[in-house]
């Protein structure tokens, strides 16, 4: 996070040496054949610190990289500073360099034990305590709705780091959840995200967290006018509004100006960026959902990964070899994706969640300098739970053209054993066998074999698997709210990895700025086609077409 181009260290010239000379003879059918230790050599056990029940094992031996590949790879990460920045971060210093910005979430999870000077870190504790207090007053039923009864509906009300962290947090820990609370999540500006969920909730008994850091997101705060305007016409008195708003922002003025109490206010600060907020106030939604102490296990797991990031060598330390091996298939062999297939029901949203986390993250092109990169940064982030994936995209990861690096994720135990854990072994017999036919595919000759003489050459070709796709494999004993922390942690620190290595600042996102700008002004151009003015030929079209064709 230099700031300098990441092509002007040695390191990376000799990757790139080494790509040119070597890469055609990285076969994986070949490196496993020659190494029988390849799996104890490129695999290790992550086991937390202080409990050892929060452990998983990360094979990377099926990737295309050997003992002196992965070794320069680390060169790369120590010559761009990945362990200074690592420390800056850790120490609070404002390595958000375009926001003038600490960057803090493992503050967030941090038991006392890493020492950091910023304001606002030593109210940590108290936002958890108002957490914890709140969402038990909930889930027991003593903090009641304006007519007395209980809350039976939690409806959260954000976007973006304010919605997806605690969707995909409530959906992976279901297990533990308080079946009887409903959560729901509104986050798009369309009406219809708002008026579906409406239509499953019962004024009285329905709490709503108004979830934004900045709490002038036009989606969160139209919604959130939305439903309260949904609200009071049923409980008419606004004096009710306190017991059924609460709001979870940095913005304490625009909160009591929405009508929200203070008491009502759980707060964080402007170094949690958006996208690593689950860890936060943000996090109530979650807390609610599965109970205070569920989410304390989250927070710990996060916390024991952030402490094997901050102490352990790179060699072996797991966030750093994910980030090195993506930089190897991103910038050496051109692969534009990264594709993320947890084998597990419960994680059908981690995808989503790190499309965030990690694009809007790392989708930088210039440097923290205000250079512009000549190389490629983060890449485009996408998955589903297997094995639907199998049934559907698969096709292009066995025989495609393009070469998509793919992280596989499985628990060793299902939450659900249904027909004595049936289900979970077939689900597993896939799980081993996609990364197995990704890496080692099957030959012309096996197919040949297989349909006999005179086969239609065609059919032969099309049967062919190259193979020689890598990918990395998790497996993890269960699913439980301390190895989900943990697990998240080690992709926010991979993505920082990166990020330092690329030269970028992780920590803004500029980007998604001009688009709301635009929209705003147009918003303002909808009327007639008088208003419209400005634009080129195509916006004018159609806001034209829109205007002759709406029926309102
Ligand atoms: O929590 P807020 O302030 O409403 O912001 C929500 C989201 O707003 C988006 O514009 C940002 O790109 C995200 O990073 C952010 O998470």
């Amino acid at each position: 996070m230099s700031g300098r181009p990441t092509t002007e260290y040695p390191a990376y010239q000799k990757l790139q040496e080494i790509y040119s000379s070597e890469h055609t003879r990285l076969v994986l059918k070949d490196l496993f054949a020659q190494d029988p230790n390849r799996f104890s050599s490129f695999s290790a056990q992550y086991v937390d610190a202080t409990d050892p029940s929060t452990t998983f094992l990360l094979d990377y031996s099926k990737n295309l990289i050997t003992e002196p590949i992965l070794r320069t790879l680390l060169s790369l990460a120590r010559e761009a500073g990945v362990e200074t920045y690592r420390d800056k971060m850790f120490s609070g210093e404002h390595i958000n360099t375009s926001e003038d910005r600490a960057v803090l979430h493992v503050a967030l999870r941090n038991s006392d034990e890493f020492k950091i000077e910023e304001s606002g870190v030593n109210e940590v504790a108290d936002v958890l305590n108002h957490m914890k207090e709140f969402s038990e007053s909930v889930r027991s039923g003593s903090w009641r709705g304006y007519t007395g009864k209980t809350i039976d509906t939690i409806v959260n009300i954000g976007i973006g780091g304010s919605d997806l962290g605690p969707v995909m947090v409530t959906e992976a820990l279901k297990p533990y959840a308080k079946r009887d609370l409903n959560v729901r999540f509104v986050s798009n500006i369309d009406g219809t995200h708002l008026a579906e969920v409406l239509r499953l909730c019962d004024p009285e008994r329905t709490l709503f967290i108004i979830a934004s850091k900045t709490f002038t997101t036009q989606e969160t705060i139209t919604n959130a006018e939305s439903a309260r305007e949904w609200f009071l016409s049923s409980a008419r008195d606004r004096a009710h509004v306190a017991k059924h708003f609460v709001a979870l922002s940095t913005n304490t003025k625009a909160v009591t100006t929405f009508g929200i109490d203070n008491a009502n206010r759980f707060q964080f600060w402007d170094w949690v960026g958006g996208r690593y907020s689950l860890w936060s106030a943000i996090g109530l939604t979650i807390a609610l959902y599965i109970g205070y102490d569920n989410f304390e296990q989250l927070l710990r797991g996060a916390h024991g990964m952030d402490k094997h990031f901050k102490e352990t060598p790179l060699d072996r330390n797991l966030p750093v070899l994910l980030g090195v091996i993506g930089v190897w298939y991103n910038n050496f062999y051109g692969a534009q994706t990264h594709v993320l297939l947890p084998y597990d029901q419960y994680l059908h949203k981690f995808a989503d969640y790190f499309q965030q986390g990690d694009m809007e993250s790392n989708g930088k092109s210039v440097t923290k300098n205000g250079q512009r990169v000549n190389y490629q940064t983060g890449p485009i982030i996408w998955g589903a739970a297997g094995t639907n994936g199998q049934h559907s995209f698969y096709q292009l990861l066995h025989q495609g053209t393009k070469l998509i690096p793919a992280d596989f994720l499985a628990p060793c135990t299902s939450h659900n054993p249904i027909g004595n854990s049936k289900h979970h072994r077939i689900l597993l017999s896939n799980y081993f066998a996609q990364p197995e036919a990704l890496a080692f595919g099957k030959t012309e000759e096996e197919v040949r074999k297989e349909l006999g003489p005179g086969a239609n050459e065609a059919l032969v070709k099309s049967k062919v698997f190259e193979g020689n796709r890598p990918s990395n494999s998790i497996m993890f004993p269960l699913l439980t709210p301390r190895t989900l922390g943990a697990l998240i942690a080690l992709y926010e620190h991979k993505i920082f990895t990166q990020g330092v290595i690329w030269g970028i600042n992780s920590f803004d996102q500029m980007g998604v700025e001009l688009g709301k700008v635009l929209a705003k002004n147009i918003l303002t151009q909808l009327n007639g086609p008088e208003d419209v003015k400005g634009h080129d030929s195509s916006t004018t079209g159609l806001i034209h077409y829109y205007q002759q064709n709406r029926r309102e």
